[in-house]
C-alpha cells in the first residue's frame, strides 16, 4: 500500500537470452527494511542493480513513488532519491575520506553551502570519519571504509537506499554496528532494501523478507512469518544452518 519502490514481474538478462531474474516481484515500503535472501546466484544483487537502473528490463516495470521509472537511466536515480551501496568496495582508495565524500556531492556540486552542510551531517553521524577526514581511505579498516560508503550514499539525502551485503567480510562487532545503523535508517523513515547472505541477521533487522531462488520469487513474509517454528523459517533452515555466525 505504502510501497515506495516496486519491481513488478521483472525479467532481466546480462547477455543474450540467459535470463537471470524471471518475473520477479519485490516491493519496498517506507520506513521498513525489506530483506532479500537466497542461495548464491539466486539473483539478489541483480535485483538491486535492476532497481538502480543498471540493467534494461525484458519484461515488467519498476515503479518509484507511483511513477514508472523502468526506462530511466541509472544516472537519474540519485536525483530521484535512490542511493546504492554495492557489495564490492567503491571508494577511491588513495583519496582522503573528505575527497571521497566530496565526490558523492557531485549531483549538487554547484551549491557549496549544501556540500558543506551535507558533509558535516555525515561527520556528525559518523564521528570517526571526521577524525580521519584527511587520511586516505586505504589506511582505514574495512568497517570504517564501509561507513565512508554509507556516508557518501547519504549525502544526496536519499529516500531509498539499496544495500548489498553491507557486512560481508567484516568482524562481528562492526557487523552488529552496521545492522543497528541499517535499522536506524528505516526508523528515520528511509526505505531500505537489504541483500544479505546472513539469513539470521537479515531476518532480525528486516520488516519484510523476500526469498529468491534461481532468479524467481520463492517465498516471502514479514518478521512474524519468519519466527521460530514457522514454515517459512523451516524452509530456509538448510541455508541458515551454514549461515549462522
Ligand atoms: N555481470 C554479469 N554477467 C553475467 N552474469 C552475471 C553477472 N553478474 C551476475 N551474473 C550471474 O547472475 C546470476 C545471479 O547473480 P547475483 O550476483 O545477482 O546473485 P546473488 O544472489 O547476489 O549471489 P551471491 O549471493 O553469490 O552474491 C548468477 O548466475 C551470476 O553468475
Amino acid at each position: 500500500m505504502d510501497a515506495v519502490l516496486t519491481l513488478n514481474e521483472v525479467t532481466v538478462a546480462y547477455h543474450g537470452d540467459i535470463t537471470i531474474l524471471n518475473r520477479v516481484n519485490v516491493s519496498a515500503r517506507k520506513g521498513c527494511v525489506t530483506g532479500i535472501i537466497g542461495p548464491n546466484g539466486a539473483g539478489k544483487s541483480t535485483v538491486l542493480k535492476t532497481m538502480f537502473g543498471f540493467l534494461p528490463l525484458r519484461h515488467g516495470n519498476i515503479v518509484l513513488n507511483g511513477q514508472d521509472i523502468s526506462r530511466d537511466p541509472a544516472n537519474r536515480r540519485a536525483g530521484q532519491g535512490v542511493a546504492y551501496v554495492p557489495q564490492s568496495r567503491s571508494l577511491f582508495a588513495d583519496l582522503s575520506v573528505e575527497d571521497n565524500l566530496l565526490l558523492g556531492c557531485w549531483p549538487f556540486r554547484g551549491d557549496r553551502a549544501r556540500v558543506r552542510r551535507q558533509i558535516d551531517s555525515v561527520y556528525a553521524r559518523f564521528p570517526i570519519l571526521a577524525e580521519k577526514r584527511r587520511d586516505p581511505v586505504s589506511s582505514m579498516s574495512g568497517g570504517q571504509q564501509r561507513f565512508v560508503e554509507f556516508g557518501r550514499a547519504l549525502l544526496i539525502e536519499p529516500s531509498v537506499i539499496l544495500l548489498d551485503e553491507p557486512t560481508a567480510m567484516l568482524a562481528p562487532k562492526i557487523s552488529k554496528e552496521i545492522y543497528t545503523f541499517v535499522r536506524g535508517l528505516a526508523d528515520e523513515g528511509m526505505t531500505v532494501v537489504l541483500v544479505d547472505q546472513n539469513v539470521r541477521r537479515c531476518a532480525e533487522v528486516s520488516d519484510y523478507l523476500y526469498i529468491l531462488e534461481l532468479g524467481r520469487n520463492k517465498a516471502e513474509g514479514d518478521r512474524q512469518a519468519f519466527a521460530e517454528g514457522s514454515g517459512l523459517r523451516d524452509m530456509v533452515a538448510t541455508w541458515m544452518d551454514y549461515k549462522i555466525d
